[in-house]
């Protein structure tokens, strides 16, 4: 589903990226470790066609990425989801599934937030009353109400109480079920075994370590990260 091959990217001659290459497969959870600064943003960026690289190629189903067109398949969750304060849960969701070129009914708009964890009683309030957690859900029904096949998340259990990041862990498995593919940088050691399916550490632009989630427990990752990076 994605694959990057000797992706490089450099910023004032002072390379972000060096030569990455891995693929994560349909209805896998890829959690990307790495400290401030190791890069993964930047491999987001590059796999949304935000930023083009300096030298390989990143690849969503096969298609090479082509930064001018934005990928209808394809979501993402920044950490803090940009919404309209004065608008509610169902207008937002509206609004942004129209940028999409998609256009629902209230009724298949509430089932979408309701698919995405938003509790019924919030789908019409305002987005300014909506806690962190609560907006990320609408993030998440947007991708769905898009019917996006990969999802990307920056830093996603960030800032969410340990209740918040648990429901977030089902809904995530509940998206690969519906045959969802989920790509997201974290620094959450916890949460990435929890979650992932298979983890990528990065070091200073290099992907150094790749480990499937089953042959590993939290404590070690938790060394391995500790020794790695
Ligand atoms: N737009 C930019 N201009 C200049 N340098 C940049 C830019 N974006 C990223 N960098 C640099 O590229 C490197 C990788 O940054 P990146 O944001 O990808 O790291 P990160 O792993 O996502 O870090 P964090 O965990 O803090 O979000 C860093 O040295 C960063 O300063």
């Amino acid at each position: 589903m994605l694959k990057a091959i000797n992706l490089s990217k450099a910023y004032n001659g002072k390379k972000a990226l060096n030569d990455i290459s891995f693929h994560v497969e349909q209805g896998e959870i890829f959690c990307l470790l790495g400290q401030n600064g190791a890069g993964k943003t930047t491999t987001i960026n590059l796999f949304l066609g935000f930023i083009k690289p300096d030298g390989g190629s990143a690849f969503i189903n096969d298609e090479e990425i082509n930064n001018s067109a934005l990928n209808q398949k394809v979501a993402y969750i920044p950490e803090i989801v940009q919404l309209y304060g004065n608008l509610s849960g169902v207008e937002n969701l509206d609004f942004f599934s129209r940028l999409a070129g998609f256009t629902y009914s209230k009724d298949e708009l509430s089932e979408f937030l309701s698919q995405a964890g938003l509790q019924a009683e919030a789908h019409y309030l305002s987005l300014s009353s909506y806690s962190k957690g609560m907006r990320q859900k609408v993030g998440i029904a947007v991708a769905i109400a898009k019917n996006a096949d990969v999802i990307f998340m920056d830093e996603p259990t960030s800032g969410l109480d340990p209740k918040a990041t648990a429901e977030f862990t089902s809904i995530c498995k509940n998206l690969v079920a519906a045959g969802k593919t989920i790509f997201m940088a974290t620094h959450d050691i916890f949460n990435a075994v929890n979650v992932g399916t298979s983890i990528g550490i990065m070091k200073e632009g290099s992907l150094v370590q790749q480990i499937q989630t089953k042959n590993i427990n939290a404590e070690q990752l938790k060394q391995l990260y500790l020794e790695t990076i």
